[in-house]
C-alpha cells in the first residue's frame, strides 16, 4: 500500500516537473520570437494622430531621441528587404521631404554603405524639409549617396522603396508628385511603402489624389487604421508591423 502511494507520489511529481520544463519552454520561446520578429507587443490598431501623439511622448516625455528611431525604423524596412524575395541590384529610394523621407534617406545610406547600388529620388521642395530630414540629408551627401530629383525609367530599378508621405499626409497629392506616383505604379516594379504606401491617409484608408501601389508595408510601432480599410486593401501589399521603440503613454 505504501509503497503504491509513493509510486503515485513520485509519479505526480516527474508529471509536474515536466509540465513546468514546458511552460518554461514555452515563456523562452515567446521572449525569443519577440527579439527574432522584433514585432509589437499588442495587435493595436491607432489613427495617424494617436501615432503622432504616441512619437510626441516617446520623444518628448520620455527622451528617446528621434534620430534612434529613424534609425531603428530604417533598419526594420533593410531587415524586411533583406530577407528575401526582393532583388537589391539596383534600389531607388524615392523619398519626401518630411521624416517619412527621413526615414528613406537613412535607409539609402545603410544600403550604399553595404556596398548595395541605390538612388534616391528626393521629391517636393528642399527648402521646406523637416529638421530630421535635413540632417539625414547631409549625412547621405557626406557618404556621397546618390541623390537626385529627377529619373530616366522607374522600370531601371529592381526595387522601389516608397518614403514619399507618411502618417503626415493631410491633402491630396497633386502636380509632380502625383505624376510619380502614377509612374512607379505603372512600372510594375516591386515596391516597399515605409510606414503606409504614400497617398493613403493613416486613418480614413482613403487614396488622396493618387496612393502608390506597395508589394509590403513596413510600418511602425502599431497597426495605422488606414492599413486595414477603404481603398487599403488596393495599395498596402503584405503588411508588417516593427517595433522601433514607439510605445504608447498607457505602455
Ligand atoms: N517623429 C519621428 O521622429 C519619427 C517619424 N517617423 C516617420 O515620420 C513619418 C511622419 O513624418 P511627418 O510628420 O514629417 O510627415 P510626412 O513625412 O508624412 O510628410 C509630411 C510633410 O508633407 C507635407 N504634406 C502633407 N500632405 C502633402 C501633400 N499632399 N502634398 C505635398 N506636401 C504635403 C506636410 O506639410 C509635411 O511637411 C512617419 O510616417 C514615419 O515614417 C519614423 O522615422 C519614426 C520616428
Ligand atoms: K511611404
Amino acid at each position: 500500500m505504501i509503497s503504491l502511494s509513493i509510486l503515485i507520489n513520485s509519479t505526480f511529481i516527474v508529471f509536474t516537473y515536466f509540465i513546468s520544463l514546458y511552460n518554461n519552454n514555452r515563456i523562452d520561446s515567446r521572449n525569443n520570437n519577440k527579439e527574432v520578429e522584433v514585432s509589437i507587443l499588442e495587435p493595436t490598431v491607432v489613427t495617424a494622430q494617436q501615432m503622432q501623439a504616441y512619437d510626441k511622448y516617446t520623444i518628448e516625455t520620455i527622451g528617446m531621441p528621434s534620430a534612434v528611431l529613424m534609425e531603428r525604423a530604417a533598419l526594420s524596412v533593410i531587415a524586411t528587404v533583406a530577407a528575401g524575395g526582393f532583388d537589391l541590384t539596383h534600389v531607388l529610394v524615392v523619398a519626401g521631404t518630411g521624416n517619412n523621407g527621413g526615414d528613406g534617406l537613412a535607409i539609402a545610406r545603410i544600403l550604399h554603405l553595404r556596398g548595395v547600388d541605390v538612388k534616391v529620388l528626393l521629391l517636393g521642395d528642399e527648402r521646406k524639409l523637416s529638421k530630421a530630414n535635413k540632417e539625414q540629408l547631409a549625412i547621405c551627401r557626406k557618404y556621397q549617396v546618390k541623390v537626385g530629383h529627377s529619373i530616366k525609367d522607374f522600370r531601371e530599378y529592381t526595387v522601389i522603396i516608397d518614403a514619399l508621405f507618411g502618417i503626415g499626409l493631410t491633402r491630396d497629392i497633386t502636380g509632380k508628385l502625383a505624376e510619380a506616383v502614377k509612374k512607379i505604379n505603372a512600372s510594375n516594379q516591386p515596391v516597399v511603402a515605409v510606414d503606409i504606401p504614400s497617398g493613403l491617409d493613416a486613418t480614413t484608408g482613403k487614396i488622396l489624389g493618387s496612393a502608390i501601389r506597395a508589394n509590403t508595408t513596413v510600418t511602425f510601432g502599431y497597426l495605422k487604421v488606414g492599413l486595414t480599410v477603404g481603398d487599403a486593401n488596393k495599395r498596402v501589399g503584405k503588411v508588417i508591423v516593427k517595433d522601433i521603440g514607439i510605445y504608447a503613454p498607457e505602455f
